[in-house]
């Protein structure tokens, strides 16, 4: 692809991820010293597991039709199949959220934006499922590490979503085109900026580790 094709997707994919973030990254990190009082906290932990389930996954499905929109203005994503676009957004969507998520994670104090203020692991206790959070910690903290740029981000999110290695594709060539297009763009613009160094950390992180089995 010549490098007006790579420029014109790189400016295609940051829109599509400005216009489709619940929240702009500046309002989150105005926020990110607002954190739940130590009363607010013990309420949430008073909670039910039910309703603190409904609550979470409330937010986890209204983020994730946030990321659909997200790949249906990505050029080249609706160009693929409609087999290989809901197998893509099936496998990666919550990849993406969490990709995503780290943009609204404080890594000083160990907390993310949620239901309007910043809330440390234990706030979601009653979930019972504390190894579950606590990766979900990790991962956020491991995420921030990296110091990606919201361009960078953008493009990082492209690609986890445009994974030529998913299960069940059928034009998985078509898919690797627009992935190793993606590729050049996040390579171009990191090169732009003098930040290549960190494309070898990146590489490395895969947003969730494989090995984590379908909860039965
Ligand atoms: C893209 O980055 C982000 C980051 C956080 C949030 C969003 N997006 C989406 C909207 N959001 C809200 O809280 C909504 C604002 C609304 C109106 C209001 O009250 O202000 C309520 C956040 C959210 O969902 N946090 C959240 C969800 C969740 F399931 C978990 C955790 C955190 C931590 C562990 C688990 C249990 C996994």
């Amino acid at each position: 692809s010549s490098i007006m094709e790579i420029e014109n997707l790189t400016q295609n994919v940051l829109n599509a991820h400005r216009q489709t973030c619940q929240f702009r990254f500046e309002d989150l990190q105005l926020l990110r010293w607002e954190t739940f009082t130590r009363n607010e906290v013990y309420s949430y932990q008073r909670k039910s597991m039910e309703e603190m389930w409904e609550r979470c996954a409330w937010r986890i499905t209204d983020a994730i039709q946030y990321i659909v929109e997200f790949a249906k203005k990505m050029d080249g994503f609706m160009q693929l199949s409609q087999n290989d676009q809901i197998v893509l957004l099936k496998a990666g969507a919550m990849e993406v959220l969490l990709v995503r998520m780290c943009r609204a994670f404080n890594y000083q104090n160990n907390t993310v934006f949620f239901e309007g203020k910043y809330a440390g692991p234990e706030l979601f206790k009653s979930l019972g499922c504390g190894e579950l959070i606590n990766n979900f910690f990790t991962f956020s903290q491991n995420m921030c590490t990296l110091g990606l740029l919201e361009p960078e981000l953008a493009l990082f999110a492209a690609l986890v979503l445009v994974d030529s290695s998913r299960p069940f594709l059928q034009e998985k060539d078509k898919v690797e085109q627009l992935q190793k297009n993606l590729e050049l763009a996040l390579k171009n613009l990191m090169r732009k900026s003098h930040r290549e160094g960190i494309l070898v950390k990146v590489r490395k992180t895969k947003p969730l580790d494989s090995k984590l089995s379908p909860i039965k």
